[in-house]
């Protein structure tokens, strides 16, 4: 290419990589590349292959921008330009609704000249060859017209006599809906422009016996979008007004299918995260097709052929779709399980833990490495299948399981006790089975139970024999996670009552780490860590008497002891200033304000309690 090309090519190239581009710009700039590639092709200064391989990579890119659904890269919004169109502005709202009312719309001077049109001349304002666009006739026009009419006559439906449309007398419904009958040729009445479902009459609602009426357009009863695209639908205009949500967003065609094949497999469990289920479908209006910048124009509702194909495809594959070992479990405990999985929260990196380096250190060779290299830990390096965080409270247990959940990469599963026991009394055990089947189907996995020593306390004779049940299972399943060797289903339990845990569950929870109290560095790291979000003056001399005069404090009483310090600014305002102070005027957190903590924030674990856990760590524990 020559040099003044190269420097275009590499400004835009920079512009693209450098992230200061919107989708827009960047689709643009491939778009621009692509362009370019043609050119420099066409005009001999690349051959043949070096062209058409680097027009497969930017028309993918430019694809692959054109159909991502995030917002922030994507461009995958086939309504977005309809609705800028519509509305001379861009709407970013889900709940979109039109500014067209009857008053807006009159008064749009192209109406207006065809309003003039109408009373003057007295013939059809609307030019026969839109007509035929609207009602979905192939044109016959000119050739560029013909494959957009081809599109839209297949979203329509079936082509419609000529006439019902520009009579619309001859409407079965007398609807009048904007396709059908646009345009009043009278002086304007005022009147709805989009009528209220009421006021549909019922004979024009047309069930599946409406033969091609069904696949006229009616008038729309709301203006939102996504109910009035349900008009179009083969079901015609009753179905869509039924299905329609109030508020609901915005679904494309193509989304709104694939819901209804689900809801015609309603029997089979939808989220369809576990392997051989089908998968949650993205929203990707023609994702995942090679399209470049000048290929075809790839519709985003389904046409009938796939439509059938799609149809074939699910009904050959429904003996498949649900994994083997899922089979005998109800979709309903499978739905319920699915939606334990934690997702939830703020993510938590392994930094964000102070102190605890032996048990950071021994998780991640247990959870990460084996993750990365799982030819190395194999035998009798392999991981164990399970392992016990113990400790007083508030020291960072549960926040250790929220950080395997977001390092690990594998899939993770917090179970609580009470959703074991309570949301489905008498079927905890099945729940527990249903648990560990998934967790198998979705290696490498990882199961976090909170709190386990209310599930797994020890057997005694008078306790209720649900909960009797639900402990068997859970040991048989910990066993079946062990004996297994090639199973890579971690169980991770985390408790502050190890001694109350059964002592077979013990056994199974091999790797036992104590979660201590936090030291000296770690009770600074803890404050340093939150004091760096707020706005202070603490000196490093006071901070380390902060530190000292906290000994014997959990990680949750020093959060706690932070909290009441940074309370102090806000208390020193005086009560008539509160209304109108702003955040700047607030003074920064003192070193006042932690001696004055201090005195109300005791440490929650007593030295009584301390020896307790250090003595069951010197019994049962795995620690150094
Ligand atoms: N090591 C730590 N580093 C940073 N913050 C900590 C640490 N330990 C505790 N915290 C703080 O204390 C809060 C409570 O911790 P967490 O819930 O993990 O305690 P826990 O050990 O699970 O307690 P419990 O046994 O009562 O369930 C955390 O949200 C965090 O703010
Ligand atoms: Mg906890």
């Amino acid at each position: 290419m020559s040099g003044a090309h190269l420097d275009e090519w590499q400004r835009r190239s920079f512009d693209i990589s450098s992230g200061s581009c919107t989708p827009e710009q960047t689709a643009d700039a491939y778009r621009a590349h692509i362009l370019s590639i043609q050119y420099a092709w066409a005009s001999s200064q690349l051959s043949q292959a070096g062209a058409a391989s680097l027009l497969r990579t930017y028309s993918e890119r430019y694809a692959a921008v054109l159909d991502s659904d995030d917002s922030r890269t994507g461009l995958n919004n086939y309504a977005e330009s309809a609705l800028h169109l519509a509305r001379s502005q861009r709407n970013h709202s889900d709940k979109w609704e039109s500014s067209l009312t009857v008053e807006s719309v009159l008064e749009l001077p192209c109406v207006q000249r065809m309003i003039q049109a109408g009373t003057e001349g007295g013939g059809s304002p609307v030019a026969p060859a839109d007509v035929n666009i609207s009602v979905g006739q192939e044109s016959r026009g000119s050739s560029l017209s013909a494959p957009f009419t081809r599109v839209r006559s297949e979203a329509i439906g079936p082509p419609q006599p000529k006439t019902e449309v520009n009579n619309s007398a001859s409407n079965p419904r007398g609807s009048e809906g904007i396709s059908s009958n646009p345009l009043p040729r009278a002086p304007p009445r005022p009147q709805p422009l989009f009528s209220h479902p009421s006021s549909v009459p019922p004979q024009g609602n047309p069930g599946p016996a409406g033969g091609t009426q069904n696949h006229q357009p009616c008038s729309f009863p709301t203006s939102n979008p996504s109910k009035r695209k349900n008009f179009y639908t083969p079901d015609g205009g009753g179905q869509a007004a039924a299905d329609s949500r109030p508020g609901g967003a915005f679904k494309s065609a193509r989304e709104q299918f694939i819901v209804d094949q689900q809801k015609k497999h309603s029997h089979q469990p939808q989220r369809g995260a576990t392997p051989g289920m089908e998968a949650p479908v993205k929203k990707s209006l023609g994702a995942h097709r090679p399209r470049g910048a000048f290929s075809k124009f790839v519709s985003p509702l389904p046409r009938q052929e796939e439509e059938e194909a799609v149809t074939s495809r699910n009904s050959n594959q429904e003996p498949q779709i649900l994994d083997e070992r899922l089979k005998n479990f109800e979709p309903k405990i499978i739905e319920l399980i699915m939606s334990e999985i934690m997702d939830h929260g703020p993510p938590v990196a392994w930094d964000d833990i102070a102190g605890l380096e032996f048990a950071k250190t021994t998780i991640k060779e247990i959870v990460v490495w084996p993750m990365l290299r799982p030819d190395i830990f194999t035998g009798l390096r392999g991981p164990p299948k399970g392992i016990l965080l113990f400790g007083p409270p508030g020291t960072g247990k549960t926040l250790i399981g929220k950080c395997i959940a977001c390092q690990s990469g594998a899939m993770f599963f917090s179970i609580s006790a009470s959703s074991l026991t309570s949301k489905w009394v008498g079927e905890g055990e099945k729940m527990v089975r249903a648990l560990f089947t998934i967790a198998r189907c979705h290696q490498p996995a990882v199961v976090f139970i909170d709190e386990i020593d209310s599930l797994l306390s020890q057997r005694t004779d008078g306790e209720h024999d649900s909960s009797r049940r639900i402990k068997t299972e859970f040991l048989v399943q910990l066993d079946g996670a062990t004996t297994s060797a090639e199973d890579r289903v971690l169980v991770v339990g985390a408790t502050n009552r190890p001694q109350d845990l059964d002592e077979a569950a013990r056994r199974r929870l091999v790797k036992r780490l104590y979660i201590p109290l936090p030291e000296a560095a770690a009770r600074r790291q803890i404050v340093t860590n939150l004091m760096a979000r707020e706005k202070n003056q603490l000196k490093e001399e006071e901070l380390q008497s902060v530190v000292t005069a906290t000994e014997g404090f959990s990680g949750a009483d020093m959060t706690h002891l932070c909290r009441e310090a940074a309370l102090g600014p806000v208390r020193s305002i005086h009560l008539s200033d509160i209304a109108t102070i702003t955040a700047e005027q607030v003074r920064p957190i003192l070193y006042g304000d932690f001696q004055e903590a201090l005195r109300t924030v005791r440490p929650s674990v007593s030295s009584k309690d301390l020896d307790l856990y250090m003595e069951w760590n010197k019994t049962f524990g795995c620690g150094r």
